[in-house]
């Protein structure tokens, strides 16, 4: 194996072509495509790089693939810029019957013809050859295999693929390190890794640290391209954990109220080790633009949305009055994407934040963007609402005990209660049960109340916090008198 991770690169131009009329049907039906619903029109090649060598047992490319795609469904449509997907495309003369969910299909024709080709990432060999090559630091072509300082890997852990639904791929190795492969990959710093590199660094344990990263020089571009870090055995993640006590008709608001002080503890450390900026009257009012934006392309998507529309609007034109009147914001990094699914807790009780790529659907410079914090307790509030209505019978009250328990614990360790700037909680949440209401429609209809309950509250919201909430000063910076 150590042979093959020092292998030098050589390109297939033909194995694209071999290649396309598979992954054309192939790749629309993987979990983690991100173009669903515009049929795949051609491909384009980035990258190849050969890990084993074609014509034995096994053949082994990493590739960089474009996936050209009509704009609508319509044939002749114009296109939108195509995303790039990373594969790992093994070769065998057959399949063994384990290897039968990875089949990508038998190739006709160029360099592989005879050949069948499947998601390497199911297999033994493949795995295993990456976790060697991040051991050993091994450069592959344009692939980098970096190991953070003083971190050790041993050798031999047993790799199995992750098959729950995600966004990206992942391997566990012997119950000791999981190896996120992302997907949709863009070129330049992913939060994914920046972000906890940044907190290991801080010391702050309430995001595993990255132990290696694949990282790579291709085409002129630089990308990362997956994340190693310590696996955290036995862990639950947050959304399941609240379904379970919700089933038990228990309340959830120690695990909320801890949950709001690990959130306040990243966010604490985000911090101080990333720059932080203030957010005046010409930054909030993009802000709410966009989110406006956002409200009035959802309204015409789901019919559903419109009779709230200008209530919601009222959310948003609070917090633009608010900064016209002067008052501003720190923004600064945060998770980008928080709910229950992306918090783990081991079966020590303590809480883990992983996933730190944001929205996958932004664009990275915005996904890197400084943010106010509020935004990462927002989805988390969302978060348990939706578990709230997962209940049946419903427990009256649960996601109100839930939301105030994570706010509290959030202040316990960050000095502010995010409830004493009802304004930007409210527009925030506005966004993201906007945001919901157009997730549900699109993929999971039967859901669509869930966000839409959100919706007609916050519209007849005025912003103003229960009077029985106690307050600290308010978080947003009012000018002087
Ligand atoms: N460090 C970890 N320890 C244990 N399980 C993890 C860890 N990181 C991720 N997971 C599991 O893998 C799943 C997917 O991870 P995530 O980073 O959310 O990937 P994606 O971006 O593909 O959604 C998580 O829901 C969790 O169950
Ligand atoms: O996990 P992803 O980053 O793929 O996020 C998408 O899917 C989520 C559902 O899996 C969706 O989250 C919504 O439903 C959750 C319960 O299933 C709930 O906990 C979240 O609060 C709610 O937003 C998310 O919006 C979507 O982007």
């Amino acid at each position: 194996m150590s042979k093959a991770v020092t292998r030098t690169l050589t390109t297939s131009p033909g194995l694209l072509a071999s290649l396309d009329p598979l992954l054309r049907e192939w790749l629309p039906r993987q979990r983690w495509f991100a173009g669903k619903g515009r049929p795949v029109t051609g491909f384009s090649l980035v990258a190849a790089t050969e890990l084993l060598p074609p014509g034995g047992k096994l053949g082994l490319y990493h590739l960089l693939v474009r996936a050209h795609q009509a704009l609508t469904p319509v044939p002749g449509a114009p296109e939108q810029p195509a995303d790039c997907y990373q594969l790992l495309i093994g070769d065998r003369e057959a399949l063994p019957p384990r290897l039968a969910p990875a089949l990508i299909g038998h190739v006709a024709k160029g360099p592989l013809a005879g050949r069948t080709v499947y998601d390497a990432l199911y297999d033994t060999r493949p795995t295993e050859l990456l976790l060697e090559a991040l051991r050993t630091g091994a450069r592959i072509g344009g692939l980098r295999f970096e190991r953070a300082a003083g971190q050790d890997i041993r050798s031999g852990l047993v790799p199995r693929l992750v098959t729950s639904e995600q966004s990206n791929s992942s391997v566990v190795y012997g119950d000791t390190f999981i190896l996120k492969l992302l997907r949709r990959v863009v070129p330049g710093v992913n939060p994914d890794l920046e972000l906890p590199l940044a907190l290991a660094r801080e010391g702050c344990d309430r995001v595993p640290a990255p132990t290696a990263w694949i990282g790579a020089e291709l085409a002129g571009d630089s990308y990362v391209l997956g994340v190693l870090q310590p696996f955290v055995q036995g862990a639950a993640d947050g959304w399941e954990l609240a379904l379970r006590e919700l089933a038990k008709g228990e309340d959830f608001a120690a695990a909320a109220r801890a949950l709001g002080r690990a959130t306040a503890e990243v966010h604490t450390a985000l911090a101080r080790t990333l720059p932080t900026v203030t957010l005046g009257h010409t930054q909030v009012r993009q802000l709410v633009d966009g989110m406006v934006g956002r409200l009035e392309a959802a309204a015409q998507a789901v019919p559903a949305l419109r009779p709230y529309a200008p209530g919601l609007r009222s959310a948003f034109a609070a917090l633009a009055d608010l900064a016209a009147e002067g008052c501003t914001w720190t923004a600064q990094r945060i998770h980008g994407d928080l709910h229950l699914g992306q918090c783990l807790r081991s079966p020590a009780g303590q809480w883990w934040l992983i996933d730190f790529e944001g929205e996958p659907s932004k664009p990275l410079a915005e996904r890197r963007m400084p943010q106010p914090p509020v935004r990462d307790v927002a989805g988390m509030l969302r978060s348990f609402d939706y578990a709230a209505h997962s209940a049946d019978p419903p427990i009256p009250g649960w996601a109100d005990t839930c939301r105030a328990a994570y706010c509290s614990g959030y202040a316990q360790v960050s000095g502010v209660d995010p409830r004493t700037d009802p304004v930007l909680l409210r527009a925030y949440e506005t966004d993201k049960a906007i945001y919901e209401v157009v997730y549900e429609a699109r993929h999971r209809p039967d859901w669509l109340p869930v966000p839409l309950s959100a919706i007609s509250r916050l519209a007849a919201d005025t912003g103003t916090p229960p009077s029985s909430t106690p307050l600290s000063p308010p978080s947003p910076r009012r000018p002087s008198p």
